[in-house]
C-alpha cells in the first residue's frame, strides 16, 4: 500500500489521480491532499477519502475548511509553508503527485525531490524553472521522478529500460536514439484564420479539441506555449542535446509522442486522450493497473495526420525553443511572464495575441542573473512578473 500526497488535489490532474486511486483501493491510500483555496471541493474530498492531512495554502480557506469538516472525519487541516514541507517530507509519505499549476508548485515539488520521494511530475513549470537543479537534486537524493505529462510519459514508455533508469542524465545517442518526436495537437486555433486570432475569447481558447484540462494549460495549448514548456521539460528529463528534439503537430492526440531510433524504427505510445493512463502508469510503474480508461478502438480512430508547426501562428513555441537554447535563466523568465500574461488574458485584460508580446518583451528586457539555488530562481521569477505586469499596464 502506497501512501499518496496529492499537490493540486482539487484540479483536473488531482481528480484523475483520485479516480485511479478509487479504481485501485488496495494499492493506494490518500495520505494528504493539498490545494490553494477551493474549500468546497476539498471538503467533499476529505469526506470521501478521509486523508490524514488536508493542507490549504490560503490561510482563510484552511480556517473555513476546519470549521466545516464533519465530526468523525479523521483529517487534520494544516496551512503554512512549514506544514506543507512537513507533509511532503513525512516519513509516511511514499508518493507525491506534483499537480499544482504553475510556479506555485515549485517549492513543495522540489522539497519532495530533495527528500528522496517517488515524485510523479505533472507540474511542468517546476522543471522549466529549475530543470538542471531539479534533476541533479533527484540524482543526489535518490528520488524517483516519473513523468505524468502525457507526452513525456509516452516518451518514457518508448525508451529502453536503461534510459528510463537514468532519467535526467541518459545518453540518447549511446542508446541508438536519433530523435524524440514531441507531438502536439495545435490546440483549438490550429486552422483559425490568422487575422481573427486577436479576437479569440478565453472560452474559445479553453475549448481544447481533445483534452479536458485546467484553464492555464488550456490557454497554453492554444498558444502552443504548452508545447514550448514541454520542449524544455523534455530537454531536462531526457537530457536531449541540440537537434535531438522535434515538435510534430498531430491534431488527433492519439499518438502521445514517439522515439525514433538510428535503425529507422519509430516507437510510439498511443491511447485515448485521458490523463488517467499516464497517471496510472506512473503510480504503478513498473507494474500495470486498471486506469478506468476505454481501450483505443482502431476502427473508430479515423485518420491520423501530422504537420510541421507554423511559428507565425505560434510565436510562443519559437520563444520557448529559443529560451531553452539560452538556458535556465531565460526559461524562468519566460515561464513567469507567461503565467502573468495568461492570467491577464483569462481576466479579459489583454487580447489572445498579446500573450506572445508580453513573453517576448520580458525575455528581451529582464536582466537574467545567474541561478544557483531555488531562492535565486524565485527572485528572478518575481522580477519577471513585475516586468510583465508593467508591460500589460502600459498596453491598457
Ligand atoms: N490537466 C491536464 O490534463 C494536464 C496538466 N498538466 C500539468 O499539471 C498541472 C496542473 O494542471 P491542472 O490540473 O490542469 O490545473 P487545475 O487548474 O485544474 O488545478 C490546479 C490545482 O493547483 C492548485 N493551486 C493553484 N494555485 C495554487 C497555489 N498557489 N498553491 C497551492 N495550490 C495551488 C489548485 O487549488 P485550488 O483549486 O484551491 O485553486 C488546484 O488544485 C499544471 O502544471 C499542468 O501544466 C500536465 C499535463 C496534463
Ligand atoms: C494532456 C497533456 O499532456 C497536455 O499537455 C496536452 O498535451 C495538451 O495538448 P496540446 O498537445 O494541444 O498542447
Ligand atoms: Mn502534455
Amino acid at each position: 500500500m502506497q501512501n499518496v500526497v496529492i499537490l493540486g488535489a482539487t484540479g483536473s490532474i488531482g481528480a484523475s489521480t483520485l479516480s485511479v486511486i478509487t479504481n485501485n483501493p488496495n494499492a493506494f491510500k490518500v495520505y494528504g491532499l493539498v490545494a490553494n483555496a477551493s474549500v468546497d471541493k476539498m471538503l467533499a474530498l476529505c469526506v470521501q477519502y478521509q486523508p490524514q492531512y488536508a493542507h490549504m495554502v490560503n490561510e482563510r480557506a484552511a480556517m473555513q475548511l476546519k470549521a466545516q469538516l464533519p465530526s468523525g472525519c479523521v483529517t487534520e487541516v494544516t496551512t503554512g509553508a512549514q506544514a506543507l514541507n512537513a507533509l511532503v517530507t513525512d516519513s509516511r509519505t511514499d508518493t507525491v503527485m506534483a499537480a499544482i499549476v504553475g510556479a506555485a508548485g515549485l517549492v513543495p515539488t522540489f522539497d519532495a525531490v530533495k527528500a528522496g520521494k517517488r515524485v510523479l511530475l505533472a507540474n511542468k513549470e517546476a522543471l522549466v524553472m529549475s530543470g538542471e537543479l531539479f534533476m541533479n537534486t533527484a540524482k543526489a537524493s535518490g528520488a524517483t521522478v516519473l513523468p505524468v505529462d502525457s507526452e513525456h510519459n509516452a516518451i518514457y514508455q518508448c525508451l529502453p529500460q536503461q534510459v528510463q533508469d537514468q532519467l535526467g542524465y541518459c545518453d540518447l545517442n549511446a542508446n541508438g536514439i536519433s530523435h524524440i518526436l514531441l507531438t502536439g495537437s495545435g490546440g483549438p486555433f490550429l486552422n483559425t484564420d490568422l487575422t481573427t486570432l486577436s479576437a479569440m475569447t478565453p472560452a474559445q481558447a479553453c475549448n481544447h479539441p481533445n483534452w479536458s484540462m485546467g484553464p492555464k494549460i488550456s490557454v497554453d495549448s492554444a498558444t502552443m506555449m504548452n508545447k514550448g514548456l514541454e520542449f524544455i521539460e523534455a530537454r531536462w528529463l531526457f537530457n536531449t542535446q541540440k537537434d535531438q528534439l522535434k515538435v510534430v503537430i498531430h491534431p488527433q492526440s492519439v499518438i502521445h509522442s514517439m522515439v525514433q531510433y538510428r535503425d529507422g524504427s519509430v516507437i510510439a505510445q498511443m491511447g485515448n486522450p485521458d490523463m488517467r493512463t499516464p497517471i496510472a502508469h506512473c503510480m504503478s510503474y513498473p507494474q500495470r493497473i486498471h486506469a478506468g480508461v476505454e481501450p483505443l478502438d482502431f476502427f473508430k480512430v479515423g485518420q491520423l495526420s501530422f504537420c510541421e508547426p507554423d511559428f507565425s501562428r505560434f510565436p510562443c513555441l519559437r520563444l520557448a525553443m529559443q529560451a531553452c537554447e539560452q538556458g535556465q535563466e531565460a526559461t524562468t523568465v519566460l515561464n513567469a511572464a507567461n503565467e502573468i500574461a495568461v492570467e491577464s488574458f483569462l481576466a479579459g485584460q489583454i487580447r489572445f495575441t498579446d500573450i506572445a508580446d508580453v513573453n517576448h518583451h520580458c525575455l528581451d528586457s529582464v536582466q537574467q542573473t545567474r541561478l544557483a539555488s531555488i531562492d535565486d530562481i524565485l527572485q528572478l521569477d518575481e522580477q519577471a512578473r513585475k516586468t510583465a505586469k508593467s508591460f500589460i499596464n502600459a498596453l491598457n
